[in-house]
């Protein structure tokens, strides 16, 4: 996989299975990035060498120097994005981007105010939003649109590889222009993305063994490349927690015991006429904290409100075991079984 068969693959970095980033160059002389490639968003932004020092999560990332760059251009519009998890203030820059060896002339923002919680538990410095360009705030053009619109890619797509295992290298990779046959097996199942200009597909169902237990009416499915976990409405993710016998914590996460993770049931998403299961290997991660083994359940509560909501967020643990391909050509999701 080398740029000239118009593909640009990026190596990516697992972090505890719930963290993936890449490396991303901004500026010349190049200054370093890492960066979630995040299907839930679709704007760039990096720590700003301007962050106030009362943000500590500025000072454990790198930070962006536009004085130090000769291509930097001065914008300095404000710049806010809400995620569920915290915001983000700063204000706009135009620079040099290179991803996957690819340079773009690339508006992004300047974190000026980056929340401890939760960026103080990030290994990645900011945020590449991967996502169409009307949710792009300010009305930003993304990346991946500045890529395609210099047609140097094979096909408007890109597709996403998270590992699941610490001693693979790399621990995931991002292809822009195509797909990469070294990390899954078998087809491609397609479906169309339920909204022009998002990341998401109608879902038929949730089933718990044998069982569909929710979303019997049909929901929507977002494929979030940058949210850790599975999320779904608070109240059919504990019922799903009750079903397998997980506590809660107080953060909101889940834990089971240990003995009985090889005796949960799977959780089977119904998308586009094909069934995608996940079994206790998927969704339980196995952590060793003062020496004891902590089983926590990869799924969340997490309540969307309406329009956007109800909704179910596929995020890295459902990625790790179906490689995905987002198309933009045919703005459709394919599915693949990963390796
Ligand atoms: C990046 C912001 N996101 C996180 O869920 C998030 C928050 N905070 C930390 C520390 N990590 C996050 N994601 C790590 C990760 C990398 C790849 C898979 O998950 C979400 C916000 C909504 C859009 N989609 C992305």
């Amino acid at each position: 996989l080398s740029p000239s068969n118009g593909t640009a693959p990026t190596p990516l970095t697992n972090y505890l299975d719930t963290q993936y980033y890449g490396e991303i160059s901004i500026g010349s002389p190049a200054q370093m990035f890492n960066v979630v490639f995040d299907t839930g968003s679709a704007n760039l932004w990096v720590p700003s060498y301007s962050c106030s020092p009362l943000y500590t999560a500025c000072f454990t990332h790198n930070r962006y120097d536009g004085s130090k760059s000769r291509t930097h251009v001065k914008n300095g519009t404000g710049f806010s994005i809400q995620y569920a998890s915290g915001n983000i203030r700063g204000f706009l820059s135009e620079d040099v981007v290179v991803v996957g060896g690819i340079p773009v002339v690339q508006v992004f923002a300047e974190a000026t105010a980056l929340p401890a919680i939760p960026f103080i538990f990030a290994k990645f410095d900011g945020v590449l939003g991967m996502g169409y360009p009307n949710v792009a705030i300010d009305g930003i053009t993304p990346v991946f649109d500045r890529i395609m619109s210099q047609h140097v890619l094979k096909d408007e797509v890109f597709s996403v590889y998270y590992s699941k295992d610490p001693m693979h290298k790399p621990g995931g990779e991002l292809v822009m222009g195509g797909t990469d046959p070294d990390y899954y097996t078998g087809t491609f199942n397609y479906m169309g993305t339920s909204e022009a200009g998002k990341w998401e597909v109608n879902m038929k169902g949730v089933t718990v063994g044998e069982e569909m237990l929710f979303c019997k009416e049909g929901c929507t499915a977002v494929i979030d490349t940058g949210s850790s976990y599975i999320t779904g409405p608070a109240s059919s993710v504990s019922v799903l927690m009750k079903t397998i016998g997980a506590t809660e914590l107080a953060e909101g996460g889940y834990t089971v015991n240990c003995d009985l993770v090889k005796s949960l049931p799977s959780v089977t998403f119904h998308l586009g006429g094909h069934e995608y299961a996940l079994t206790e290997e998927d969704y339980i991660l196995w952590q060793s904290q003062f020496g004891e083994d902590i089983c926590s359940v990869t799924f969340r509560g997490l309540d969307v409100p309406p329009p956007t909501g109800p909704i179910w967020i596929l995020g890295a643990n459902f990625i790790a075991r179906y490689y995905t391909e987002f198309d933009r050509r045919n703005n459709r999701i394919g599915f693949a079984t990963a390796v």
